[in-house]
């Protein structure tokens, strides 16, 4: 099932193109957008829910134009924005339901639901105390919760994880996730940090000044990512030049020699290698790269 898709979208500003006919497809799932600071995350996230509008080229969310149709796109669509957004002198309580009364929900439903979500979220008693005294973390959870109120089908997330530390940042992890599987929402997260998504995207999009680097999902990125460690006691070398005869990809790092996975077939080779070259075996070990060493 197709979420959204983009044909040729470009957005000029007056100094900077910030999406350079960009052509993309998003499906069901947990969908990670991966780009440097600047690379045009917002940008495609505003024209997407019609808050912007696009230089050229067109868009389509759930089968709308967010060109006309940014309202409705936006009544099946949450949006965590990435920057601060929120009331200092209200509780995360009042902003919800405000929030949920906002999207239509009559008042004890509007209650109903905006307690749910903030459970949801995570926010347990403070939830009743005025927002400006929150930690970062907790101020990104009621972004989440403001985005998740309205019962959307999608959700797109800009940088959830920023300014966390690296336990806020699991915890903001593990909860799109969860949002992605078990609430049955398909979201679009934003990142500068390609390793975070790794961890609970299905399919992930590079973009780099606003055009497509890659549209892969995460297991061709981590399939390409694998490599076989290797030791031997002696022939170091002419293991390394076996396997390079055979037409695999090896370096020889000190006493180790790592060796690309290019296919099944490449174990079946080192193997068959180490066995008619009569060699010692030390050790063998397979890792998994991250997959920003796939893009270096
Ligand atoms: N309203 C605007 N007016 C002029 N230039 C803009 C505007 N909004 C964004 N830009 C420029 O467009 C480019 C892309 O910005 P965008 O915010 O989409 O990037 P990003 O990938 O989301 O990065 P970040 O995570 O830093 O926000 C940047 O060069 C930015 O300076």
């Amino acid at each position: 099932m197709t979420i959204l898709a983009t044909e040729a979208l470009t957005k000029r500003y007056p100094r900077v193109t910030a999406l350079d006919r960009l052509t993309v497809e998003v499906g069901a799932g947990v969908t990670g957008l991966v780009g440097a600071n600047g690379a045009g995350k917002s940008t495609l996230i505003k024209i997407l829910l019609g808050l912007v509008p696009a230089s050229e080229g067109s868009a389509r969310v759930l089968g709308l134009d967010p060109a006309t149709q940014g309202q409705e796109i936006r009544r099946s669509v949450g949006y965590m924005p990435e920057h601060d957004c929120l009331p200092p002198d209200q509780s995360a309580t009042e902003f919800i339901v405000h929030m949920a009364r906002m999207s239509g929900l009559p008042r004890i439903a509007a209650r109903e639901r905006a307690a749910d979500t903030l459970r949801h979220v995570g926010l347990q008693e403070e939830r009743y105390r005025p927002i400006g005294g929150y930690s970062t973390g907790m101020k990104q959870r009621v972004k989440l919760a403001q985005a998740l109120v309205h019962d959307p089908k999608v959700i797109f997330l800009d940088e959830p994880t920023n300014g966390l530390d690296p336990q806020g940042r699991d915890e903001m992890l593990r909860l799109v996730h969860r949002i992605g599987t078990e609430f049955g929402i398909s979201v679009l997260v934003c990142s500068h940090l390609l390793g975070e998504l790794e961890r609970i995207c299905d399919h992930v999009i590079v973009i780099d000044a606003g055009q497509l680097l890659r549209s892969s999902a995460i297991g061709e990125l981590t399939q390409a990512s694998q490599v076989i460690s290797v030791e031997v006691e002696e022939g170091l070398e002419k293991l390394a030049a076996r396997l390079t005869e055979t037409g695999e990809t090896v370096v020889v790092e000190g006493r180790s020699l790592t060796v690309q996975v290019r296919a099944d077939e490449t174990y079946d080779l080192l193997r068959d290698a180490v066995v008619d070259l009569d060699l010692n075996l030390v050790r063998l070990e397979q890792r998994h790269a991250r997959i920003e060493d796939v893009f270096r």
